[in-house]
């Protein structure tokens, strides 16, 4: 009987799912992939099979009240019946924090639990839905390995510089540091463009994950030398509903001037700012670039200055710059959105091909470039199925 891993990778407001069967060689391969987007809204599931087709469409009403965990019984259900002659094998999940412990991916036991929930604080949008996943799948499939694969590990080797914020350095040894985030993304895209431009893979390169989160990598012969995430995935870049770097004097401010309490900066920094602050009108990308609002433009305008501003900073982290990669949801749809990257780069020599810019399909920078352009589509959960199967191989 062929063998099948199931991934788990659950966002903020989403779940994305996807099976994969192990191939001789333990090669993975997509057997179908889907996602509930739209969760504590109007949820909707929409499943396809490895070429595409369409399996299962479903929409629940905005007030069904539904949260992430009333989805993954129902949904291991849908997928067993979907297996065939297939047997899971392990589930992988994707975990957002592994904080300082956590540097490779791990066979999920109690322990690992606890520290992991211990780690909530540091991403409120995302641990605790990814332990929730974990929790809701030991109790339907008890005695099934469940793997974790952490977001910060790929930045686990950063050198301790990069590492360190300019506090007491008490703070730094009890885990208030820079960690990284969107690192099984990076890792996948590390191993795309090796396969892609093996010459480029070995220079310095900068990585645009522009999702819901968004961040930058600079990554150099395949390794993250630096990211622009920090303690959590709040630093950065803007994003959907996130401010990104943020003077911590506002903060102060907000709590002592305006008497904001801690619960409500919280929400404030993760779930009203970022593109959806600044416009007024939404976190979604592609509702932005379609909106006549003056204060649509404005968040967009923000949005890309402080891509490319931050793209400085890691280009001397660089030490240089060979290549970019856009991927996420934005990076690998909205075309406006890397040409106006470009634009406020020009000064490197980077230069796109306005057509192939447009196809949005791999090389997209002009011959004459500088700085080769790459438009790669990500993959977390390829990266989680690899991770699993490798943990779960010894067992
Ligand atoms: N065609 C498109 N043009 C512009 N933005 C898009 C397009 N398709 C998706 N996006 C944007 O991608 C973002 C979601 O990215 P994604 O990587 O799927 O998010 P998540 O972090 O939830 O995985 C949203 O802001 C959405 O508007
Ligand atoms: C870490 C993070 O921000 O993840 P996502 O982009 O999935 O929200
Ligand atoms: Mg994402």
């Amino acid at each position: 009987m062929s063998q099948a891993i199931l991934t788990l990778n659950a966002g903020s407001s989403s779940l994305k799912f996807a099976v994969f069967a192990v191939n001789p060689g333990d090669e993975v391969k997509p057997r179908l992939r889907g996602k509930v987007e739209n969760i504590g809204a109007a949820p909707h599931m929409v499943a396809v099979d490895a070429d595409g087709a369409v399996l299962v469409e479903r929409r629940w009403s905005a007030d069904a009240g539904l949260a992430h965990e009333a989805f993954l019984e129902p949904l291991l259900e849908w997928i067993d019946d979907h297996l065939g002659q297939a047997r899971l094998k392990a589930i992988g999940h994707r975990v957002v924090h592994g904080g300082a412990s956590f540097t490779t991916p791990v066979l999920v036991t109690e322990p690992v639990l606890s520290a992991l929930d211990a780690l909530t604080p540091m991403a409120p949008l995302h641990q605790p839905h990814n332990l929730a996943a974990i929790r809701a799948a030991q109790a339907a499939r008890p005695g099934l390995p469940q793997v974790a694969c952490f977001d910060t590990a790929f930045h686990s080797a950063h050198a301790d510089v990069v590492t360190r914020f300019a506090l007491p350095r008490a703070w730094h040894e009890q885990g208030v540091r820079r960690y990284g985030f969107h690192g099984l993304s990076y890792e996948y895209v590390a191993g795309r463009l090796q396969a892609l431009d093996p010459a480029l893979s070995a220079g310095k390169v900068l990585v645009a994950h522009l999702g819901a989160g968004a961040s930058l990598c600079a990554i150099s012969s395949g390794q993250s030398l630096d990211t622009t995430m920090g303690f959590t995935a709040l630093d950065g870049l803007m994003m959907g509903t996130r401010c990104g770097a943020l003077d911590p004097g506002v903060i102060l401010y907000l709590q002592q001037q305006a008497g904001l309490t801690p619960a409500a900066v919280e929400d404030l920094l993760y779930n009203r700012s970022g593109l959806l602050g600044v416009s007024q009108v939404s976190s979604d990308m592609r509702a932005l670039l379609a909106s006549e609002d003056p204060k649509a433009q404005q968040a967009v305008d923000l949005f890309v200055f402080r891509i490319a501003r931050e793209a400085g900073a890691l280009m001397s982290s660089l030490g240089g710059l060979d290549g970019v990669v856009f991927t996420g949801g934005i990076g690998e749809n909205a075309a406006a959105i890397r040409n106006a990257v470009a634009n406020r780069l020009a000064w490197t020599g980077l230069v796109l091909d306005q057509g192939a810019n447009q196809q949005g399909q791999g090389l997209v920078s002009d011959s004459q470039s500088r700085v080769a352009v790459w438009v790669i589509p990500t993959d977390e959960e390829v990266m989680i199925a690899r991770h699993a199967l490798e943990i779960i191989k010894d067992l």
